[in-house]
């Protein structure tokens, strides 16, 4: 019944997870001595006929125990929270580390934003719902049936009786919740897709006047969506209330069973009261575990998700050893072969190239031929679908993602601007002095622009910041590349979207950066082409090399 990643929480909150466990054992102890002396307050009041004076002391005692056991609630909620917030950053880090490791399929963005996202904050109600519920039932119900039993066997009988009705009911209905529950994902999965892709395409979709004509998808993955939330919920709905009925027919069973043994002189006013106070904290975690269940057949898909994009990373041999290759290496390519997830034609079959080491090579070739697509397989971001890319004697695809993000950059056709300061655009959260972030804003032609900005580095850029063209972009990637300072540089279509000025600029650049490095550059500008050493022309599925120039 308990989901395999607690015991992952057991293994690594292990001090938290006993503290917890012995606020709880407080928290019901103190409840329980409260209720005793609440019994005997009222027992003294109304029956013996003392007065309110005489039980002033006592009265005292009472609030005593309601103040500390408050404190102790209080302190458990916030050391929840805190190793909620602990386990789901580890989570988001893993990932995080995860995607670097495993090189994504081109489709898989809007699924990783759903994992990092969604999925890992639904595993904060392990902490908030789960967790307390399986310690109340751990805790509490043996606790309580122990006191039950010291004050009246016959009470404590009849609720060790009533006790295994609630899982056994529990069970009959999980089958069912577990299918509800991994359609209601999927939905949400299909949902967030649908919109990821509707905010990328959005202006051209206003530009061709189709924006309402998508608002229909976009409705009906919502009802969609809903549809499959509300069949979790109604099953939630059922699986509270019959909970509910149950304990509260089991209460009133008791009730009923120590009032007539009040009426017969077998069991005390104080000891009855006291039994009848209890009764309802003992069914209470009966009670939650409805809720907790519904809750942990949303979080177990979600944990089961998590757990099978991280399992790759694990499976996976790499290793960080790059330290022997020399630098900078060589690129080799062999059959390499790559498809597109949903397409049937592979766009590179078969490819076999050499990218000497210490020079600059140009790869050409039709629009649409695969030029791109080898530049982010060399980059790492996809995986090939066959063959090999060597680094020297290296492959590429077990090289730890550190190795090669220190060897290989990457300048995409449009590289992403990130909502931040033109230093964090700049350092991509790595350090540098400013001085080196303005030189490599000189050598990538943005001077005149970085001299424009009002905040210098510090000026916010992206959404709700200062805006870049097209060309300023590219740079701006330039420039980074500068900085980033590695061996092998991958550079797509550097010099489109420039004027006849910055592109010549940008061309000396690309020559002074190419000293010591490998470059491959994928152009058809003749300027590019003038700077190569060998030029490779890629036509569909095949690359023909023309030579060292
Ligand atoms: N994410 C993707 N999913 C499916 N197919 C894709 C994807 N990206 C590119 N393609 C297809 O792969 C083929 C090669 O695209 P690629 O961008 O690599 O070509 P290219 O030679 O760089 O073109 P260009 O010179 O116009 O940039 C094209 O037919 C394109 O439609």
């Amino acid at each position: 019944m308990i989901p395999p990643r607690f015991k992952l929480y057991f293994q690594t909150y292990k001090k938290t997870l006993l503290l917890l466990v012995l606020a709880q054992l407080a928290c019901v102890g103190l409840y329980a001595a409260a209720m005793k002396v609440l019994a005997s307050i009222t027992d003294s009041v109304f029956l013996k006929q003392n007065t309110l004076q005489e039980a002033a002391p006592v009265l005292l005692v009472l609030l005593l125990l309601f103040f500390l056991r408050k404190i102790i609630l209080y302190l458990q909620k916030g050391w929840l929270r805190k190793t909620s917030l602990h386990c789901r950053q580890q989570l988001r880090q893993k990932l995080h580390r995860h995607t670097l490791v495993q090189p994504q399929a081109p489709d898989d963005s809007p699924k990783l934003l759903t994992l990092a996202c969604e999925s890992i904050d639904t595993l904060d109600d392990d902490w908030q719902i789960l967790l307390p519920t399986l310690m109340a039932l751990v805790v509490d119900v043996p606790f309580l049936l122990m006191v039950f039993a010291c004050s009246d066997f016959l009470t404590a009988i009849i609720c060790l009786v009533t006790l295994p009705i609630a899982p056994f009911l529990l069970y009959l209905l999980s089958s069912l919740t577990k299918k509800r529950s991994d359609e209601a994902w999927q939905r949400l999965a299909e949902l967030t897709y649908g919109f990821h892709e509707l905010i990328c395409t959005l202006p051209l979709l206003k530009i061709f006047r189709q924006a309402d004509a998508q608002r229909k998808t976009a409705n009906q993955l919502i009802q969609d969506f809903s549809t499959a939330t509300m069949h979790v919920l109604e099953l939630a709905f059922l699986a509270s209330f019959v909970l509910e009925l149950i304990t509260t027919l089991a209460i009133a069973l008791i009730a009923v069973t120590i009032g007539l043994r009040m009426l017969n002189a077998e069991l005390t006013f104080a000891t009855g009261f006291f039994l009848l106070l209890l009764l309802p904290e003992f069914y209470r975690p009966l009670r939650q575990s409805g809720t907790a269940f519904h809750t942990a057949m949303n979080t177990n898909t979600s944990a089961e998700k998590i757990r099978q994009a991280l399992a790759d990373t694990n499976a996976k041999n790499l290793h960080e050893r790059h330290a022997s290759l020399p630098v900078p290496p060589a690129i080799t390519i062999q059959q390499l072969s790559f498809t597109y997830p949903h397409r049937h034609t592979p766009v590179l079959e078969n490819l076999s190239l050499q990218v000497p080491a210490r020079q600059i090579t140009v790869l050409t070739g039709s629009s649409g031929c695969g030029k791109t697509t080898l530049l982010t397989l060399l980059a790492g971001i996809y995986a090939p679908s066959a063959g090999e890319i060597y680094l020297e004697d290296q492959l590429l695809h077990t090289m730890h993602p550190r190795s090669r993000e220190k060897l290989i950059g990457y300048l995409p056709q449009a590289p992403h601007l990130y909502q931040g300061t033109l230093r964090e655009n700049l350092l991509l959260f790595q350090q540098a002095p400013d001085e080196r972030c303005v030189q490599a804003l000189r050598l990538a032609q943005l001077e005149d622009f970085f001299h424009s900005l009002p905040q210098g580095l510090d000026t916010c850029l992206g959404d709700g910041g200062q805006k870049l063209s097209q060309g300023q972009l590219k740079r701006l990637g330039l420039a980074r590349l500068i900085l980033q300072n590695n061996p092998v540089v991958l550079l797509d279509e550097p010099t489109s979207g420039l004027d006849e000025t910055a592109e010549q600029a940008i061309i000396h650049t690309l020559s002074v950066l190419a000293k010591g490095r490998t470059m491959l550059i994928s152009s058809h500008h003749p300027a590019v082409l003038e700077l190569a050493d060998k030029t490779i022309h890629l036509s569909e599925h095949s690359a023909k090399e023309a030579g060292t120039c």
